[in-house]
């Protein structure tokens, strides 16, 4: 299996960057997701992962072998890569069994060897029901899932996948995580994932690239990233949360509850800095900070509010009770991370 090193790749179309000095060392069989807003240059780092695209800058090594970079380019076939994509990208004039085995067949894999290793792969995703099947006769789960199979036959180092649950509704994508992690299970490579969806990301990565303008913010778990994003872009891109100024006068960053209290209660303090606030660290109480309720969204188990502080800042939470909108109430919040821009 493979350690995915990419130093300092770098790719322009034109004139215009879009990936720039990405970096990152992915370890064997991990499973990570390139995270960020559409346009940000996930899929075109994915393509030059695979050897679609050719870098500008930078290298790509695999187990410490070089596959792009410094005048080098292995093509795709070479890499041991396998790609799943967002179409599914099958062939509509082969069964489901063939466009499982295509590759075996061009390795000249025949026979009940053939056989045996495509019906092992159809019944990892569920699917050996359905092998003499046309995709176009296939839900849209199911073609994803004849992908996975395809990409399974060729026992690839690295599996890279680019918004493959992006057609599904969103019942299908939540049985889909699941295939994709025992998936992954099985095969112990090292999967890339691409995704603009941070839910999806969160529920399937061990580990995060956040990319924004083709740089890297920030790589960390899903717990890290939520916790402690490195500055204001990624706290606004990962999860809800409110970003309030305070005036500063501490150096931690993550800030205890009475800290927070009086930060948002007093202007003194030289520094303006950003703090971040998640509406689950905040509590409805008798004796606090007073602020006026402003909207109200029903969630099912609780309802999410919007306040305004006196200081005219609006701050986020979550309460179990329902609250008339305009009324005022006390609350206390219990943790806050500081920014760093
Ligand atoms: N072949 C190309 N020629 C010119 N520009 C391109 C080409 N491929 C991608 N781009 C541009 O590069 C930028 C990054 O595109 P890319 O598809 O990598 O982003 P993305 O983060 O995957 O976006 P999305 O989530 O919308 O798929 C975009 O501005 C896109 O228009």
């Amino acid at each position: 299996m493979a350690q995915l090193v990419l130093d300092r790749i770098g790719k322009s179309f034109g004139t215009t960057q879009v990936v720039n000095a990405f970096s990152l060392e992915v370890p064997t069989g991990s499973f990570v997701a390139l995270l960020g807003p559409s346009g940000c240059g996930k899929t075109t780092l994915l393509r030059m992962l695979a050897g679609f695209e050719q870098v500008d800058e930078g290298t790509i090594q695999v187990n410490g072998r070089q596959l792009a970079g410094n005048n080098l380019h292995v093509p795709p076939e070479q890499r041991n890569m396998s790609m799943v994509f967002q179409s599914y990208a099958l062939w509509p004039h082969m069964n489901v069994m063939d466009n499982v085995g295509y590759a075996l067949k061009l390795k000249g894999v025949k026979g009940e060897d053939y056989w045996q290793q495509v019906m092992q792969a159809l019944e990892t995703v569920n699917l050996s029901h359905l092998a003499e099947r046309a995709p176009q006769d296939l839900s849209g789960g199911q073609r994803q899932r004849v992908a996975l199979a395809r990409c399974l036959v060729s026992h690839p180092d690295v599996v890279l996948l680019d918004e493959p649950l992006a057609n599904l509704d969103q019942h299908l994508r939540a049985s889909m995580e699941e295939t994709f992690r025992e998936f992954h299970r099985r095969t112990g490579a090292t999967f890339v994932y691409v995704t603009h969806d941070q839910a999806e990301a969160m529920a399937l990565a061990d580990r995060i690239a956040v990319m924004n303008h083709g740089k890297l913010e920030q790589w960390d778990t899903p717990e890290q990233l939520y916790q402690y994003p490195q500055n204001t872009w990624v706290a606004r891109f990962i999860g809800q949360g409110s970003i309030l100024h305070v005036h500063r006068n501490t150096d931690n960053r993550l800030l205890s509850g009475p800290e927070v209290m009086q930060l948002l209660s007093s202007s003194l303090g030289s520094t303006r800095q950003a703090i971040l606030v998640r509406p689950e660290h905040v509590r409805v109480v008798e004796n606090g900070l007073e602020i006026q309720v402003l909207s109200r969204v029903f969630k099912g188990e609780r309802y999410k509010y919007t306040a305004r502080l006196s200081d005219g800042q609006e701050l986020d939470f979550f309460h179990p009770e329902r609250l008339e909108l305009e009324c005022k109430v006390c609350v206390q919040v219990q943790q806050a991370w500081v920014l760093m821009d």
